[in-house]
């Protein structure tokens, strides 16, 4: 469970997110709102990427920073942005991502490819990343994310940029996920989802509550 107590967010004297209080479970989370009204922001402050400005956030029952450990190695994160290393093929990324996770090597690399078999990326795991579109850079961050089979994971418009099917494809491994993790995601194209999800936040006017 991942749990926010009061969590605030400013970036200089703006504030973005305001005593923001959520019990997140095992199950699919999903994030919605206006564009601007800090969703990517609260997914940040979720993977600990940044820190909240006050408040607190804890993970299965302990407040970081004491479990930002024990959190970082059962995390996956799929940033919406991310700069990719150009030169690597997918599956040698996948490999330095599973490595940085202290995965075992060949169980990861076996795992990657059932993930992009699924996905529709596994013709394209030796090509070099510089020669992908932007759905298949969005599929290979997503993947990246899935390696170890996280307890939490983070997902920011995961199927943005995707076709309907390959997009079901993606909400499909989503959901076997959030059988058995915290599973948060932002998403404009939730109504695939509906009535397959824990719950449906809104992010608005700094608050988060039930939509
Ligand atoms: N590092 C930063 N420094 C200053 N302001 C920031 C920073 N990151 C985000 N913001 C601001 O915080 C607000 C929330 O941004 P955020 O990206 O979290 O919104 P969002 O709901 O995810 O939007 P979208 O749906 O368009 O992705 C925006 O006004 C943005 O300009």
């Amino acid at each position: 469970m991942l749990s926010l107590d009061r969590v605030s967010k400013r970036y200089g004297r703006r504030l973005i997110l305001d005593r923001v209080e959520h019990d997140f479970g095992t199950g699919l989370t999903l994030l919605v709102g206006p564009s601007g009204a800090g969703k990517s922001t609260l997914l940040r402050l979720l993977a600990t990427a940044e820190r909240p400005s006050c408040g607190t956030i804890g993970w299965d029952g302990t407040p970081l920073p004491r479990a930002r450990a024990a959190l970082r190695r059962t995390l996956g994160y799929a940033p919406q942005a991310v700069d990719l290393p150009e030169d690597l093929t997918a599956r040698e990324f996948a490999m330095h991502i599973a490595a940085l996770k202290g995965l075992e090597l060949d169980a990861a690399d076996r795992q990657f490819l059932q993930i992009t078999d699924a996905i529709g990326l596994h013709a394209d795991v030796s090509n070099r990343i510089a020669t992908f579109s932007g759905g298949m850079r969005r599929r290979l961050i997503f993947a990246q994310a899935l390696l170890g089979s996280p307890r939490l994971l983070i997902l920011d418009e995961p199927t943005a940029e995707l076709d309907r099917e390959t997009a079901a494809r993606v909400d499909a491994l989503i959901l076997e996920r959030a059988k058995a993790a915290v599973v948060v995601m932002t998403t404009h194209a939730g109504d695939a989802l509906a009535g397959k999800v824990r719950a449906v936040l809104r992010v608005d006017d700094r608050r988060v509550l039930p939509a």
